[in-house]
C-alpha cells in the first residue's frame, strides 16, 4: 500500500508536455471481467487488471462468493476459477467499500444462490442509492431485506423474468441486473422506465458478458452458463481523460497507449470534447493523442454519457477563452460526493467564476489563485483539482489518499508526465 501525505503540493509544469503513459487497467471492465470469470466454471486469466481499492473489493466479493483467486498485482493478472453460483447454498458475507459496481454488480448475483449474501459497504457507500436495484431483485421472486440502502440482505433461487428499473439514478442497476440474467431460472427480460445515464456503460457490460460467452438480446439474457476465457482488460479512459486533460492545461502533447479506436469505453469521448475546444485529437488502432497549442474555447456539453469526465472538463474549462456549460448530469450528485456542488464550490475557493445548474454546471474562464482543496474523499475531485497545479504555482490537494479507489500511482504518473 502506498503511503499517501496529508496534503500534497502539485508541481507545476515548466513548459509543454510531450509525454507516452499507459493508465492502469479499467476499473469498470476489470470489475466485470472478474465477475463474470467468478460464474464461469474453469479457469481465465485476466491481464491488464486493475489494483485498486474499487477492484480490491471485487476480488474480495467473488472469493467470498466461492471463486478461488489467485492474484498477482506485480503482473496486473489474476487467474480466477469460476463456479456455479446457483449451487451456492452457504452464507457469505460481501464488503463492497466504496465501490459502486461492486455492490451493484453482485446483488443481483447474490441474489441468485440459495445461500444468503449481506453486502454492505464503506459509509460512503452506505449514502448511495440501491432502491431500484433491490426492488427489481424482489420483483424476480429474490427475497431481499433492505429498500433503499446497504447494507442488504439477498437470497435466492432467483425465477426471474420479466422487471423494469429505472435508468436516471445509475446504469450500474441495469447492468447488474444483466451480468446476473444467465443465473435465473426463467432468464430475464429488462424494461428501463426512465432515461437511462451512462449508456455505453451498458454496451460495456454486454461486451464483456459476449467474451465470457453470453449474450444479451436487447435488454433480455437466456439462462444459461458463462464461459471461462482468457481476457486483456484495457487501461482505464476515465484516468487517462486526467493525462490528456494535461496537455489542454499545460500545452503540448500527450498520448495514452492501449485506448485505441474499438475501445469497449464511453470516456474515451472526453477527447471530442477536447477537439472541441480546439485540441487536435488523433486515435490509432492503440493509442489516443491530444495536442495542445493555444488557448482552449469553453463548450456547451451533455456529458451524461461520460459523466466520470465531467470535473476533470471543470478543471479544463478554467483555462479556456470563454464560459463552459456541462448538462444533463444532476445524477452525479448521488456519486461519491456531490460532485456537482464540490467541484463549484472548490472552483470558487481558487476564485473562478463557477455556478452550479439544477444539472450541471458553469464555469467562466479566470486566474485561479494558490489554493488547498478540498476532495471529499472523492478521487476524482483529487485527480481533477491536481490539473489546475500544472499551471498555477501553490496548488494543493488535501487528502490525495482518495485516489486509491481507482488510480493509486495517479500521482506518480502526473509528476512523469512533466519530465
Ligand atoms: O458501470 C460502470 O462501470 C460505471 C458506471 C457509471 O456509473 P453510473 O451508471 O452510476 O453513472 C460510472 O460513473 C462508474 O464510475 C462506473
Ligand atoms: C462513480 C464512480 O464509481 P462507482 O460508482 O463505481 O463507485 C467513479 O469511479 O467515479
Amino acid at each position: 500500500m502506498r503511503d499517501f501525505p496529508d496534503v500534497l503540493a502539485v508541481s507545476p509544469s515548466r513548459g509543454p508536455l510531450d509525454a507516452v503513459v499507459r493508465p492502469p487497467g479499467s476499473k469498470s471492465i476489470t470489475n466485470r471481467a472478474l465477475l463474470c470469470a467468478a460464474l464461469a466454471p474453469g479457469t481465465s486469466t485476466l491481464s491488464g487488471v486493475l489494483f485498486a481499492d474499487d477492484t480490491r473489493a471485487m476480488l474480495g466479493a467473488i472469493a467470498a462468493l466461492g471463486a478461488t483467486v489467485d492474484a498477482d498485482p506485480a503482473a496486473a493478472r489474476v487467474t480466477v476459477t469460476g463456479i456455479d453460483l446457483r449451487a451456492g447454498t452457504s452464507d457469505a458475507v460481501v464488503d463492497a467499500r466504496q465501490s459502486g459496481t461492486t455492490a451493484r454488480f453482485v446483488l443481483p448475483v447474490a441474489a441468485a444462490r440459495p445461500g444468503r449474501t449481506v453486502v454492505d459497504g464503506a459509509p460512503q457507500l452506505r449514502a448511495r442509492p440501491f432502491g431500484p436495484v433491490l426492488d427489481a431483485l424482489r420483483d424476480l421472486g429474490g427475497e431481499v431485506s433492505a429498500e433503499d440502502f446497504l447494507p442488504a440482505t439477498v437470497r435466492g433461487p432467483l425465477p426471474g423474468g420479466p422487471v423494469q428499473v429505472s435508468g436516471h439514478i445509475s446504469s450500474q442497476f441495469l447492468s447488474g441486473l444483466l451480468l446476473a440474467g444467465p443465473l435465473m431460472t426463467d432468464g430475464l427480460a429488462v424494461e428501463v422506465t426512465s432515461p437511462l445515464v451512462s449508456v455505453p456503460y451498458v454496451e460495456m457490460t454486454k461486451a464483456v458478458m459476449a467474451a465470457f460467452g453470453v449474450t444479451v438480446d436487447g435488454l433480455r439474457v437466456a439462462p444459461g452458463s458463462y464461459r471461462a476465457t482468457d481476457y486483456a482488460v484495457e487501461p482505464d479512459a476515465s484516468a487517462a481523460s486526467y493525462l490528456l486533460a494535461a496537455a489542454a492545461v499545460a500545452g503540448g502533447t500527450v498520448t495514452v497507449q492501449g485506448l485505441g479506436t474499438g475501445s469497449l469505453q464511453g470516456d474515451v469521448r472526453f477527447a471530442d470534447v477536447l477537439a472541441e475546444m480546439g485540441a487536435h485529437v488523433l486515435r490509432t488502432a492503440d493509442s489516443l493523442t491530444v495536442s495542445v497549442d493555444g488557448p482552449l474555447t469553453g463548450v456547451d456539453v451533455d456529458m451524461a454519457d461520460i459523466s466520470d469526465t465531467a470535473q476533470t472538463l471543470a478543471a479544463v474549462a478554467v483555462f479556456a477563452d470563454s464560459p463552459t456549460r456541462v448538462r444533463g448530469i444532476g445524477f452525479i450528485r448521488r456519486k461519491e460526493t456531490d460532485r456537482l456542488a464540490a467541484i463549484v464550490t472548490e472552483l470558487r475557493r481558487a476564485g473562478i467564476d463557477a455556478t452550479e445548474d439544477d444539472d450541471g454546471f458553469t464555469i467562466r474562464p479566470g486566474q485561479p489563485r494558490p489554493t488547498r482543496f478540498a476532495t471529499y474523499d472523492d478521487h476524482r475531485m483529487a485527480m481533477s483539482l491536481s490539473l489546475l497545479g500544472l499551471r498555477v504555482p501553490g496548488i494543493e490537494i488535501a487528502g490525495p489518499g482518495c485516489v486509491t479507489k481507482t488510480y493509486p500511482e495517479f500521482f506518480e504518473d502526473l509528476d512523469r508526465l512533466l519530465f
